[in-house]
């Protein structure tokens, strides 16, 4: 750990495990306040893919913040062996925690996703595709704020660049990049849209036994509303849903369309 960040922050208990490091919870004696420290091991980034969104994360986050629904970057250490993030302390209570409890009725769930997509919306702005949407990655406060985390996979956009590479979660991810194809900003918004769905359906659009099967249902996009659970969601949410997973993407919403609906 790098030298200068036990000299500003005291750690404590581990509070969150990811793929390259550990998310501890820390204490800043001259601020008197929390922050949740991730200190990723560069030992275990061993294809360039990984080191890249090693540097991204850390850089996405603080060129986005302060944003109210992102989580906020406040300080980056970085030495030979490890790159700490100092960011805001979130409860530990994400989306995924509401719907698997239940799903979710459609007027939380606008408000939920109004949340998403202003933080998706700004991300945009800055030129940065966010890649992995999902319900882990919106951490929700006790008063139903929503931030959005872990950048560990995002990459620049913008109007003239498009992007590659095969990121994401099954569920979530776009028919565009599941085929190899070069995409744009908008792959957030279909995620988005599939999380709108699985909200207020409790159980994702596009389902599978495996990866595979859920690959291949993506790619198929046939959205369905099953009548027993979509008979108290209205036709503007429904409405909303088509546009945003929809699979031709110069007819897919943006995320400032999505918001304005
Ligand atoms: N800012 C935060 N505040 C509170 N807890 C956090 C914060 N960031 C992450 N966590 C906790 O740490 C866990 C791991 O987060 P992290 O972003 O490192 O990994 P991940 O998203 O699970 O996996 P991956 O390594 O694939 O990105 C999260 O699931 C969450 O419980």
């Amino acid at each position: 750990m790098p030298k200068s960040l036990k000299s500003s922050y005291q750690l404590y208990e581990e509070i969150g495990r990811g793929r390259f490091g550990t998310i501890s919870r820390c204490f800043s004696p001259s601020s008197n306040d929390f922050y949740a420290c991730k200190v990723i091991d560069k030992s275990l980034l061993t294809d360039s893919l990984d080191r890249d969104c090693l540097q991204n994360e850390a850089k996405f986050m603080t060129l986005l913040s302060p944003h109210p629904n992102i989580v906020q970057v406040f300080d980056v250490f970085e030495d030979d062996e490890s790159l700490s993030i100092v960011m805001e302390l979130c409860e530990p209570v994400t989306l995924y925690d509401k719907i698997v409890q239940n799903p979710v009725c459609e007027t939380t769930a606008a408000a939920y996703m109004k949340q998403v997509l202003t933080a998706i919306a700004h991300c945009h702005r800055n030129g940065v595709v966010h890649r992995d949407i999902k319900p882990e990655n919106v951490f929700l406060d006790s008063r139903n704020r929503v931030k959005l985390g872990d950048f560990g996979s995002a990459d620049w956009s913008g109007d003239e660049r498009t992007t590659s590479g095969v990121v994401g979660t099954p569920y979530y991810v776009a028919p565009e990049v599941v085929m190899g194809r070069e995409y744009n900003e908008k792959v957030d918004v279909w995620s988005a849209g599939v999380v709108l769905y699985t909200m207020l359906a409790g159980i994702p659009p596009f389902y599978g036994e495996t990866t595979a099967e859920v690959f291949e249902a993506v790619l198929r996009g046939n959205l369905r509303f099953p009548t027993r659970i979509f008979r108290s969601v209205s036709p503007a949410a429904k409405d909303l849903l088509r546009k945003m997973i929809c699979r031709d993407v110069s007819r897919r919403l943006s995320a400032e369309q999505a918001l304005s609906k």
